[in-house]
């Protein structure tokens, strides 16, 4: 009998020299879209999940995530993880109970390829790549963070603004703009929570023009906790680079320029969004973060690298900056390759080299601009995704959590392949009083993906609660969530939550307290203090804009004839 796939007509290849031709829903056979990268494109229930050992019944609050998770096959066949559709998981936690559920972040692109059945939208953050169907949308696809605002969850990523979900029911609420006063077209998507204040501080950096122009422009904000816009000011960066992530501290901003850069021209000949730069500095931009004006911002400069997350922030006793977070050594996004001379891909070897230890430094936010600097300290470790006790932020504080590599430890390549996301092998816990070291390996066929920490029930010491980190199982392509106790690692998990599925690899999440989301959910109840929360109604100004440069060109240009007679 003949195998199932012996078609009688051999089917045409999807993809011809890179573009895709025809509507059929097949991914690229290539390693970014098979094995643990296949999109799963799944939105689910599960009820009570899988587990082992003892949940602790203390944990009662909900665990958000967000992959990016291609909908359909992309119009280019190399396409890059980063460019893929939101998607969110949400693990509730109740009395040793936890329930899953995962939906995608319905953005306006998720709802012109769900129109069309097929990708509309071309390369990652280039709509000088996309179907002319959708020319003048906001291309975002939401899936870099997911965080917990006032009652809604907003899905974020840094090219766009933000969508709000319904936290209960992960439904897409829609473009979120903070009732009507954020306008901004890009918006990050680590915007950083004062605990005492409870104020947003957020900032979009290319955020001049329509967001993909390469402007230098950044824009900085601050949300207090009733929700009202208080801080809006403009600053200049030296160039067009990446800004992915921010530190606070209580009387600044500080935004870590990596030197991997944007170019219009490039965009506009269909190529990449980035391309690294290893002639240029990393710099980090220090601003106020109140009252401040546009010449305020100080850049101080270091030797290239590229920054990873952010840890803690705070000021010390003398009023210096204390920011630390991982800077690699080298380009990690591999598929943005410096432009010069020719393109020259990095090889697996030289990824394989790159290493990302922790680095403290401490500025002085009195340093004339340009002050070249060097870290106070590395902490000697290699790894990303840090966390901390996110009560401690802006405070002086001693514990951090982040993957880990650990290139020493045996790795199961013939089963798994190279792994999928890099070899984060390890979870780890660390001090920076102590110096202590607190790690756990996974074993040789999985990885982590990054952690949340949660405070014990009616605990306020710094620290004290639990480590929760996601499991892939690159061998059978399966994710468990592990439960560690957070002072210690090495005694291995205490728990264990089995999904059945495969997720993707995401970005980040957070965990949110049960009594925060009920709190919100009466006060947005219709009649409640606050109300529902609503979708922006408005277009962006660069959308209005582009709408307005169209009529006046089809009044102007058409036939030949000026606008005058062209009524
Ligand atoms: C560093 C992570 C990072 C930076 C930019 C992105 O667009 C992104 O998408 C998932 C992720
Ligand atoms: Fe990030």
């Amino acid at each position: 009998m003949a195998h199932l796939f012996s078609l009688a007509a051999p089917p045409a290849p999807p993809y011809h020299e890179g573009s895709r031709s025809g509507d059929q829903v097949k991914f690229p056979d290539t390693g970014f879209f098979q094995g643990f990268n296949k999109p799963s494109r799944l939105e689910a229930d599960i009820f009570e999940l899988e587990t082992t050992g003892e949940i602790p019944k203390d944990i009662n609050g909900t665990f958000y995530r967000v992959q990016p998770d291609h909908r359909f096959p992309p119009m280019f066949e190399e396409d890059i993880h980063f460019n893929g559709d939101g998607s969110v998981s949400a693990f509730r936690f109740e009395n040793g109970h936890v329930d899953f559920k995962q939906r995608y972040v319905h953005t306006d692109r998720f709802k012109a390829e769900a129109k069309a059945r097929k990708a509309l939208l071309g390369k990652y953050r280039n709509p000088y790549t996309d179907n002319e169907m959708v020319k003048g949308i906001i291309r975002t696809a939401s899936n870099t963070n997911i965080v917990f605002w006032r009652g809604v969850l907003l899905a974020m990523k840094e090219d766009g603004p933000p969508f709000a979900m319904d936290p209960v029911t992960l439904e897409t609420i829609g473009r979120y703009d903070f009732d009507g006063q954020v306008h901004s077209p890009t918006f990050t998507a680590h915007p950083k929570f004062d605990p005492d204040t409870g104020e947003m501080v957020c900032y979009g950096y290319q955020a001049g023009g329509d967001g993909h122009d390469a402007s230098c422009d950044i824009v900085v904000y601050t949300i207090d906790r009733d929700g009202k816009k208080t801080e809006e000011c403009w600053y200049k960066a030296p160039f067009c680079g990446m800004i992915h992530d921010c530190a606070i501290t209580k009387n600044y901003l500080i935004l870590p320029l990596t030197p991997i850069k944007a170019s219009l021209e490039r965009l506009k000949r269909g190529g990449n969004h980035f391309a690294w730069d290893p002639d240029e500095d990393q710099w980090y931009g220090i601003v106020p973060r109140r009252n401040g004006k546009p010449e305020d911002i100080v850049w101080l400069r270091a030797d290239n690298g590229f920054h990873g997350h952010v840890a803690g922030s705070y000021e010390d006793a003398t009023g210096r900056i204390v920011v630390d977070l991982s800077v690699a050594s080298d380009n990690v996004f591999f598929f943005f390759p410096p432009e010069t001379p020719t393109p020259t891909p990095t090889t697996l070897l030289q990824r394989n080299k790159l290493v990302s230890d922790t680095y403290r430094w401490v500025f002085d936010p009195k340093s004339p601009t340009n002050t070249r600097v060097q870290p106070a300290k590395v902490f000697g470790i290699n790894g990303e995704f840090s966390r901390i006790d996110d009560r401690v932020l802006t405070k002086p504080y001693t514990h951090f959590w982040q993957c880990n590599i650990d290139p020493t430890r045996p790795y199961d390549f013939l089963t798994c392949g190279p792994p999928a996301g890099g070899l984060f092998n390890v979870i780890g816990h660390f001090e920076w009083e102590t110096g202590r070291k607190d790690q756990w390996w996974a074993g040789p066929t999985m990885t982590f993906q990054e952690p949340v920490f949660i405070p014990r029930a009616g605990s306020d010491v710094e620290g004290d609660g639990y480590l929760l980190a996601l499991l892939n199982h690159l061998d059978v392509l399966r994710n468990d969530i592990l439960i560690f106790d957070a002072q210690n690692l090495a005694q291995g998990p205490v728990a264990a939550i089995h999904l059945p599925v495969k997720l993707r690899l995401g970005l980040h999440g957070n965990f949110v307290e049960q009594r925060e989301i009920e709190e919100w959910e009466v006060r947005r109840r219709v009649g409640g203090d606050v109300g529902p929360a609503a979708a922006a109604t408005e277009p962006l100004p660069w959308q209005k804009k582009m709408m307005e440069d169209e009529r006046t060109a089809s009044t102007n240009g058409a036939n030949g004839t000026t606008g005058l007679d062209g009524h």
